[in-house]
C-alpha cells in the first residue's frame, strides 16, 4: 500500500467510525458494501463484542459474509420492512447529498436497503468529495435478457462491466453496464433510467442520503440533509 493508500484508507476508517458511533443498542443496521462500509461492518463487529446488541441486513453477499463471521446476526433482507440506520460508502457525494454508488456492483440492493432505513449515512474519504457529482461512470444494473436494448439507448458511453474475459455479475445475477455520461441534469438522467425496461437499478442515488461523514486528512465533517430532529 503507498503512503497516499494508506492515507485514504486511515480516512475511511474514521469516517466508518464517526457513522458507527450513531448505532444505538437494539438497532437493525444496514451494512453497506465496499471497503470503507468494511470498516464500519469490523467497528461494529468490535462493538458487538464488547456488548452491544444489534442486528443486522446486509447489501452484499461479502458484507453479509463479514458480519456474520464478526458474530452478528444478519437477517435475510427479504423478510425485513424497516432499517433503523444504513451506513454505506459512495463512489462520489457532493454538497446536495447526491452521490453516485455502486463501483462494487452493489447499488440494487443498496438502494432497496437506503430506502427502507429511517436515516442513511455515507462514509467516504475525501477523494470522494466533489461539488457536484460526475467524474465517475454511473453503474447501470441491468436483466441480462435486456443487455442489448439497454447498451443500445446508453449508446457508445456504456461499457459492459466484465471481470477478466466475462461478463461481470451483481449478486442478482444481473449485468452492470458502466454509462459514462455527462450529469448536467441528474434527475433527469436518473428519471430515464428509473423509466427504461430491462433496467432493474443504477447508481444515482439523489434522495436517499440522510448525511454523511467525509474524512480528508483526518479531519471528520458532518452534513446533514435536514436538522436532526432527536
Ligand atoms: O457503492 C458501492 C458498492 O456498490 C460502494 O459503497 C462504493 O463503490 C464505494 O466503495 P469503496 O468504499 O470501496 O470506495
Amino acid at each position: 500500500m503507498t503512503d497516499q493508500d494508506a492515507d485514504a484508507d486511515a480516512d475511511k476508517a474514521a469516517a466508518a467510525a464517526a457513522a458507527v458511533a450513531e448505532v444505538q443498542p437494539g438497532m437493525l443496521v444496514g451494512l453497506g458494501t465496499g471497503s470503507t462500509a468494511a470498516h464500519a461492518i469490523r467497528l461494529l463487529i468490535e462493538r458487538v463484542a464488547a456488548g452491544l446488541r444489534i442486528e443486522a441486513v446486509a447489501t452484499s453477499a461479502a458484507s453479509a459474509a463479514q458480519a456474520e463471521a464478526g458474530g452478528i446476526r444478519v437477517h435475510d433482507f427479504a423478510d425485513v420492512a424497516r432499517v433503523d440506520l444504513t451506513i454505506d460508502g459512495a463512489d462520489r457525494i457532493d454538497p446536495r447529498l447526491f452521490a453516485i454508488k455502486g463501483a462494487g456492483g452493489a447499488m440494487l440492493r443498496e438502494k432497496i436497503v437506503a430506502a427502507a432505513s429511517r436515516r442513511m449515512v455515507v462514509i467516504a474519504d475525501g477523494s470522494k468529495w466533489v461539488e457536484a457529482i460526475g467524474g465517475a461512470p454511473v453503474p447501470v444494473e441491468i436483466l441480462p435478457f435486456a443487455r442489448a436494448s439497454v447498451a443500445a439507448q446508453l449508446g457508445d458511453s456504456g461499457a459492459l462491466r466484465m471481470t477478466g474475459d466475462a461478463p461481470y455479475r451483481t449478486d442478482n445475477g444481473n449485468l452492470v453496464i458502466d454509462w459514462h455520461v455527462a450529469l448536467d441534469d441528474p434527475a433527469g438522467l436518473a428519471a430515464r433510467l428509473d423509466t427504461m425496461p430491462g433496467v432493474l437499478g443504477h447508481g444515482l442515488f439523489l434522495t436517499e442520503v440522510d448525511a454523511a461523514y467525509i474524512v480528508r486528512r483526518g479531519v471528520v465533517t458532518r452534513l446533514e440533509r435536514r436538522p436532526l430532529s432527536d
